[in-house]
């Protein structure tokens, strides 16, 4: 049973497409697409009050890196090398392979990837700098040979350290350029951007439906919108952690929901006694404040397994678990964008500093994808060869009644050919074309 300490709409695809948000998104979609740079220029100026070059060339690249404070250069090496690494570890399983399925018959598969990759790096509310090592790093990890990376301007100005970390991280180019603007940029190609294969990175809704409209015209990742929180946590879990966690996410916008499931009814009071006592000193309180009115939930539950249960029903993108054995939700749960075992560990630790990709799935995705990593930038592609005549010929006459079974004449024929051609078989059409004269013995 489900007790609601607190209780708001559950966030789903279904009540959030909000139609005036795909509407604008069309609209502006449409006229990059018919005016390219000009219309990018408009919107940039419209949206961010930017009226600048959106490209930034290697000597203004250079000049705002070295406004930084060298500390904050230092911590984006050290953050990037995190995400090298596990990047690097997951890149290496992915196994290229070849077998030999019949005498001579080759079959391989390969990872290939993309030739040119957008990252989107948010920058509308916050400087988003980490998504820069999440969305450039990764893809180039993966081979990636052009990588374009965008951010929108914060308050007017660059934002540097997003720069920075874009250069380090390795991007081929670096605009400062945001929103539906920006994607539909990469995505469609403008007379300054040459359009990319694969968009990555998350957004906002209008940045996360632009994504959603282009697909098919263009790759992408994932849908990774407004940030969410969910915790788990049993009667051990430390309340005034649980608050702090479950604000810090909140902080993304009003759209964030923190989800608390507990087996405690104590905790969830004390939870949401910490959450009210600490909103009214948070610097951001303008945006945690209206996400956890809108859509902060405190649920108790009987036990733990209900708990996962209820928790896999969100498919939230970010589930902290917080009992006294939280690997057991490596079993129990299914339905997340990312795991954090235990009170040692966070959703700020995955944010910012320990090396997974924090580029997730909102809105449910996480019941079909998982986040960002360096297999989204890479095709898994196959290849074939036959050098045994014999093995052509063999399947060349099932291929001749396989594809009759479907009345594929054509398909059938290429079949045919191979089995006269290696093992003098004669199809009846060929017997006929013989006669005909229409083709050489
Ligand atoms: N799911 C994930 O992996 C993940 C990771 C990091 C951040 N996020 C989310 O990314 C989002 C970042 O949002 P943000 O707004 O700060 O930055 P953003 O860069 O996503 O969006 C800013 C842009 O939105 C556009 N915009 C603003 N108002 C508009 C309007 N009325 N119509 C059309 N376009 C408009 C502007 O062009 C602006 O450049 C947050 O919701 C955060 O939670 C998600
Ligand atoms: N929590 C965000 C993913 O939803 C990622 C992030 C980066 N910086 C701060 N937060
Ligand atoms: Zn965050």
């Amino acid at each position: 049973m489900v007790l609601h300490l607190k209780s708001a709409p559950t966030k789903s695809f279904a009540d959030t497409a909000q139609h005036d948000v795909a509407a604008r998104v069309a609209a502006i979609v449409a006229d990059v697409r018919r005016d390219g740079d000009a219309a990018v220029r408009r919107y940039a100026e419209q949206f961010d009050g930017w009226t600048g070059p959106t490209r930034l060339d290697d000597a203004r690249v250079e000049e705002v890196v070295a406004t930084l404070d060298p500390q904050v250069v230092e911590d984006i090496r050290f953050v990037q090398d995190q995400v090298r690494t596990f990047a690097q570890a997951q890149r290496d399983t992915l196994v290229d392979l070849e077998v030999e399925t019949l005498p001579g018959v080759r079959l391989g598969q390969k990872h290939v990837p993309v030739q040119a990759a957008g990252a989107y790096v948010p920058g509308g509310k916050y400087p988003l700098t980490a998504s820069a090592h999440m969305t450039v790093v990764t893809a180039k990890v993966a081979g990636v040979p052009r990588v374009v990376a965008c951010t929108p301007p914060i308050r007017g100005e660059v934002p540097a350290a997003t720069v920075a970390a874009m250069k380090l991280a390795g991007a081929d180019e670096i605009h400062v350029l945001g929103g539906v603007q920006a994607i539909a940029a990469m995505a469609l190609g403008t007379e300054s951007i040459p359009a990319v294969n694969l968009l990555a990175g998350p957004g906002n809704p209008y940045v996360a439906e632009a994504k959603r409209q282009l697909f098919g015209e263009v790759g992408i990742d994932l849908f990774a919108g407004p940030t969410e929180i969910l915790v788990v946590a049993d009667e051990g879990a430390d309340p005034f952690l649980v608050a702090v966690d479950l604000l810090s996410q909140a902080e993304h916008g009003p759209e964030s929901p923190a989800v608390l499931i507990t087996t405690s009814r104590t905790l969830g009071e004390q939870v949401l006694a910490h959450v009210e006592r600490l909103l009214p000193g948070m610097p951001t309180a303008d945006y945690a404040g209206p996400a956890w009115r809108d859509w902060g939930q405190v649920l108790v539950v009987d036990d733990l397994d209900e708990a996962y249960a209820l928790a896999d029903r969100f498919a939230s993108e970010h589930v902290q678990v917080f009992t006294a054995d939280p690997r057991e939700a490596l079993e129990k749960m299914h339905d997340y964008g990312a795991l954090f075992l235990g009170e040692g560990t966070c959703v700020s630790y995955g944010d910012k500093v320990i090396g997974t990709n924090h580029v997730l799935p909102t809105l449910g995705a996480a019941r079909y994808t998982g986040g960002l990593w360096v297999g989204k930038y890479l095709r898994t592609v196959t290849y074939q060869e036959i050098t045994d005549p014999a093995s052509s010929a063999r399947l060349g006459e099932v291929c001749g009644r396989a594809a009759r079974v479907e009345l594929f004449e054509g398909h059938a024929r290429s079949g045919d050919v191979r089995a006269w051609k290696h093992a003098g078989r004669r199809a009846a059409w060929i017997e006929e074309a013989l006669a005909a004269g229409t083709v050489a013995p």
